[in-house]
């Protein structure tokens, strides 16, 4: 039981990290994957399947949570692991991207953000300090500062000016969170595809001496060679005895790629929004269950695996509950995707542990290319 927020290096090879985070409420093995639970539930799935998939830490999102059921409310029903009735690590992003990609009529100024709700049209504001508030509010375990992340392509002075802005929130995020030793607050690198401004903007935020560090303002619409070059550019000046977690971040070759640059943490709506509507990750690549050429597969998507959902239920069967639009098909789909990137990220840690991330790489990119067996 520690009452301190620790991460630790166990093992690397090549950039490939093994490590692990430990904070009161449990441990985070990294690399690992966040699944994204944004308005206090993992869409399609109960948080307990969830947890048996081996997700150690899921992520919340101050947008959707601050708009419905609001963060008082919350607070008030015991916090957002007694609400949502799951005990171990969550961290909930800032509302930046959300407010970007979402709010409708939004306005940004030096202090902060206002913004109409999606939902009802109600006007809200969030500024740093409020938004630290709010992740607070929810008892959140690793809170991420207010930021601005821009789409790309982007000028660079528009680039330029939101991570500088993004720098300042930094600053008044930190002070908002203060000195809360079991929980953590992650700064934002931002710099859009600029090789100087992201170094300018990780050294920045290096000297604040944070818990942690994300990348952002990637998984915006770049390419994949856009986002991996990024990453070649800034992780080696981001500091290497600290979790570096990469928004957003994505398909299964996405994680593979950057894993091996050294990132360790990630987060994406990709497996479940894709199990949703009729996408299977496997370890044979995608499979799309509404494609005709499925209606009498007697298959199972996967019969080497543990999960139900893989290894039980026929591709016959997922295609017809895809093409009726049952709920069931997307609860057994997301319960495939949760199980395969769970799945993936453990051969992962166990990889860097016995010093062949290469090998598994290359074994596992051959699953892929060899195709839907
Ligand atoms: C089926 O799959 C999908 O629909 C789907 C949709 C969007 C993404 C990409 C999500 N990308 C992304 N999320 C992000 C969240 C972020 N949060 C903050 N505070 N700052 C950032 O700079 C930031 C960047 C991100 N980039 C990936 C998948």
């Amino acid at each position: 039981m520690t009452t301190h927020f620790t991460f630790k290096l166990l093992a690397s090879d090549g950039k490939a990290r093994r490590g692990e985070i430990t904070m009161p409420r449990g441990t985070v093995r990294t690399p690992a994957f966040m699944p994204v639970g944004t308005a206090g539930t993992v869409k399609a799935m109960y948080l307990d399947q969830v947890r048996d998939l081996g997700a150690d830490i899921i992520l919340g999102n101050v947008y959707h949570l601050m708009l419905r059921p609001g963060a008082e409310r919350v607070a008030r029903l015991g916090g957002l692991h007694e609400f949502a009735r799951w005990p171990h690590p969550i961290l909930t992003d800032s509302g930046g991207f959300q407010v970007m990609s979402l709010a409708a009529l939004r306005k940004l100024d030096e202090t902060g953000v206002t913004f109409k709700s999606h939902i009802d049209g109600s006007q809200h504001r969030l500024t740093p300090e409020r938004s630290i508030e709010i992740q607070d509010r929810l008892d959140s375990d690793i809170q991420m500062q207010l930021d601005e992340c821009i789409r790309l392509p982007a000028e660079r002075a528009e680039i330029e000016r939101a991570m500088e802005l993004s720098l300042r929130w930094a600053e008044r995020s930190a002070r908002a969170f203060g000195d809360q030793p079991g929980k953590a607050m992650f700064g934002i690198v931002q710099g859009g595809d600029v090789i100087d401004l992201r170094i300018r903007s990780a050294e920045r935020l290096s000297a604040m001496d944070l818990k942690g560090y994300s990348i952002g303002g990637l998984a915006v619409g770049e390419p994949q060679h856009v986002m991996l070059k990024t990453l070649d550019e800034t992780l080696p000046v981001m500091p290497s005895h600290k979790p570096r977690y990469l928004m957003g971040v994505g398909t299964p070759d996405d994680l593979l790629q950057s894993v091996a640059r050294g990132v360790d943490m990630f987060d994406c709506v990709m497996p479940t929004r894709a199990g949703r509507h009729g996408l299977a990750y496997s370890r044979f690549g995608k499979i799309n269950l509404r494609n005709a050429r499925h209606a009498e597969d007697p298959r199972p998507l996967d019969e080497a695996s543990a999960c139900p959902a893989s290894r039980d239920y026929s591709r016959a069967y997922l295609h017809h509950l895809t093409r009726a639009d049952e709920a069931l098909g997307g609860m057994l789909l997301t319960w495939n995707n949760l199980a395969y990137y769970q799945w993936l990220m453990a051969g992962m840690r166990d990889a860097i542990e016995a010093g062949r991330f290469a090998d598994f790489k290359a074994e596992t990119e051959a699953g892929w290319a060899r195709g839907d067996i």
